[in-house]
Formats: C-alpha cells, sequence, structure tokens
C-alpha cells in the first residue's frame, strides 16, 4: 500500500458499559475506496464518527495525513462526511448549499462560483437546479448535492454512512455509477458504509468486513469472495458452498478429507487455504459459479455426485440445488436454451481442485 492516509491502530468504543468496538485497526491509502461493511450493531457507524471526530475513542490511536487526531475537532480534520440522511439545509438553495464550506471558509466570490459550477458538472446537477431548495428536489438529487456540498472544498478524505440507503432500486444504481466516476475524478480516499455488498463489491477497492465490534477481514473484493477468512465472511457476502472436511498440513499445503468430494488427489496449495487454518475439521468452500455439470464423457479432478432437487431460471443464468448425501450443493450455470438437467436427475457435478478454498469450521 502505498502511504496509508488513516492510520487507526487498536481504537475502543465504548458507550457506557457496551463495547462497540474493540482494538479496531486499518490502514487507508491516498486515493483508496475503502468500503466497511457488517451486520447490524457491529460498529461501522461508529468507527466513521470517530474517523470523522463526531464521537471520541475510548482507546487507541488514530492519525490522519500523518497527524495524530486526538483532540483535534471535525471541523479541523481533513474529513468531509455524507449522512444517510440528507444533512442539507431546508432553507438554503441548492447553490448556497453547495458553496456552504467555501463561504465558511471566506473563499473569494469567483473562486465559490466555479467551484460550485465544477461540482454541478462532475455530479451531473443540471445548472437550472442552482436556485431550487432541497424540497424541490427528488431523494436523489438531494444525494447528489450532498455528495458535491461535501466533496465542494476538495477533501483528502471522504467519509459515506450508506448515502444510498434510502433510494430506490435504480436511482441507487445510478448514484453508484456517479459516485465511482467522483472517486475516479478526485484524489479522495473514501471511507464508505453500507449494508449492500453488491454496492461495496462494486465500488470499493478494498472491503472491510467487520462482525460485534471486530474487524474480522480487510482484502480486495475478489479476495473477499474467493479467500474468506472464515465462514462467516463467505456466508456473508454471495451464495456459496461449505463442505465439512477433515484437514491436515502436509508441506506447503494441506491433504483433504471431504466424504462428499472425490478426487484423486485431494490436496490444496497454500494459497487456497486461510492464513488461520489448523489441523483437524474445516471447511471446503466452492463458489457456486465455479461448478458445472458433467455429461457422461467429461472428466473432472473434483466430482460431487447428487440428485437435482430445485433449479431457478433467472434470466441471464441458472442456479440449480442438487441434493448430495444430505447436503444441498447449490450451483449457477450460465443461461441456456436446453437446460442440462431437471429436477429429479441424478448429476455428477464438477470443479477443479484450484477452485477449492479451506477455512476453519
Ligand atoms: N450513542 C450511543 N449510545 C449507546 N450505544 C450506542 C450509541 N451509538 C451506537 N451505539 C451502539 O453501539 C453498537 C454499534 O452501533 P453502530 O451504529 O456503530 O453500528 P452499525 O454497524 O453502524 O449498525 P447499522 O448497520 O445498524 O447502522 C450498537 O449496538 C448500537 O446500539
Amino acid at each position: 500500500m502505498s502511504d496509508p492516509i488513516i492510520e487507526a491502530r487498536g481504537i475502543q468504543k465504548y458507550y457506557g458499559d457496551y463495547h462497540a468496538l474493540k482494538q479496531v485497526s486499518l490502514s487507508v491509502a491516498a486515493g483508496e475506496f475503502l468500503a466497511l461493511v457488517g451486520p447490524s450493531g457491529c460498529g461501522k457507524t461508529s468507527l466513521l464518527k470517530i474517523l470523522a471526530g463526531f464521537e471520541a475513542p475510548s482507546g487507541g490511536t488514530l492519525t490522519i495525513q500523518g497527524q495524530d487526531m486526538a483532540g483535534v475537532p471535525a471541523a479541523g480534520r481533513p474529513t468531509r462526511m455524507v449522512f444517510q440522511k440528507l444533512a442539507l439545509f431546508p432553507h438554503k438553495t441548492v447553490a448556497e448549499n453547495i458553496a456552504f464550506p467555501l463561504t465558511v471558509a471566506r473563499r473569494p466570490a469567483d473562486a465559490i462560483r466555479a467551484a460550485v459550477t465544477e461540482m454541478l458538472e462532475m455530479m451531473h446537477l443540471k445548472e437550472a437546479y442552482l436556485h431550487r431548495y432541497p424540497h424541490e428536489l427528488s431523494g436523489g438529487e438531494q444525494q447528489r448535492v450532498a455528495l458535491a456540498r461535501a466533496m465542494v472544498s476538495k477533501p483528502p478524505v471522504l467519509l459515506l454512512d450508506e448515502p444510498m440507503s434510502a433510494l430506490d432500486a435504480r436511482l441507487k444504481k445510478s448514484l453508484q455509477a456517479e459516485l465511482k466516476h467522483l472517486h475516479r475524478n478526485v484524489g479522495t480516499s473514501f471511507v464508505h458504509v453500507t449494508h449492500d455488498l453488491e454496492e461495496a463489491m462494486m465500488l470499493a477497492d478494498r472491503i472491510c468486513v467487520m462482525r460485534a465490534g471486530e474487524v474480522v477481514q480487510i482484502g480486495s473484493p475478489h479476495d473477499i469472495y474467493y479467500r474468506p477468512a472464515e465462514a462467516f465472511v463467505a456466508g456473508f457476502i454471495g451464495d456459496t458452498n461449505l463442505l465439512p472436511a477433515q484437514l491436515t498440513r502436509e508441506g506447503e499445503g494441506w491433504r483433504f478429507d471431504c466424504p462428499l468430494l472425490k478426487t484423486e488427489r485431494p490436496f490444496i496449495g497454500p494459497d487456497q487455504a486461510a492464513a488461520n487454518l489448523s489441523d483437524g475439521p474445516g471447511l471446503l468452500m466452492i463458489r457456486p459459479e465455479l461448478l458445472r455439470i458433467l455429461s457422461p464423457a467429461d472428466a473432472a479432478e473434483c466430482v460431487i455426485e447428487g440428485v437435482v432437487s430445485e433449479h431457478f431460471v433467472r434470466g441471464g443464468s441458472v442456479q440449480y440445488r442438487v441434493q448430495a448425501k444430505g447436503a444441498v450443493i447449490v450451483l449457477d450455470l450460465p443461461g441456456t436454451m436446453v437446460l442440462p438437467a431437471r429436477n429429479g436427475d441424478p448429476v455428477r457435478l464438477g470443479c477443479a481442485r484450484s477452485d477449492l478454498f479451506a477455512m476453519r469450521g
């Protein structure tokens, strides 16, 4: 990682007796887009507020741009925050709302006008909106104005607390594209709290998965999806198959004994196991899109035998559910005019050994 702009070490937060954040450590690189995800109540907003200076941590250290943030109020930090609930000034026009941070900083009027125009273009807002009041805009437009106001002073760090959660699916999609465009065009680091995992996958350079006040894993969307640190992360993002297996370290890699999976060489390499894996019972993960239905002549390195219990046509893909020795295996196949199997058909499912990933049970 290039030099971190945010460096949080061992951050703790107590609300009375309640331990909301337990030793949270993370770094954010300059210009990076980091998504914070996790179940409701795991501490995402608390962490964001601590970064912004709206809450003081109960312990740990936070530096932003190399400066210790202890005692630095929100207004003195190189951060801006966009909230889930709109925080536009209702009695100010769109132009006045966007200009607000620059007006407070007493920037010259022509510089303010130029900056507002630039933000208007960047957020694809019409010039005619400048003299409207927030209640004269749609929810999506209001959130665009909120983003424009947060970005107008070009803050080094933008903190986003579920800014799209109140929008309908279509508006959300267009604002997500807008946000990605914005991030690409400014050098700002984004820290974005979201419940929407698809959104996190689409927008973020790295995803930080939290649970009960702790960071479980930080990694690229690809690593979080295909190399989860544990079953919680695997199950949190997308459908998956977790097959019980006995795992034994062998050289650099791992030998596995998995009754559901037939293979001539039950062995996976060191990059196919979570770092915290140890000898004993564990889980072998196969994502549904990595499995295929084998025709009688087909061979595969790993085979699972079962019977189709259900299938759902989902437009561009088909999802199959296959009963295999009491377990249900899920697989996603690309859409096709001729379905390879129907309910009740016996099937052999295949994948490569490199499609397996082992983690603790
Ligand atoms: N001011 C407060 N006083 C007391 N408890 C609080 C306060 N703010 C948050 N909490 C508690 O701390 C925990 C973490 O809250 P936080 O809002 O950070 O979670 P979250 O992950 O953002 O949740 P959500 O996804 O539901 O927004 C929750 O159990 C919450 O009830």
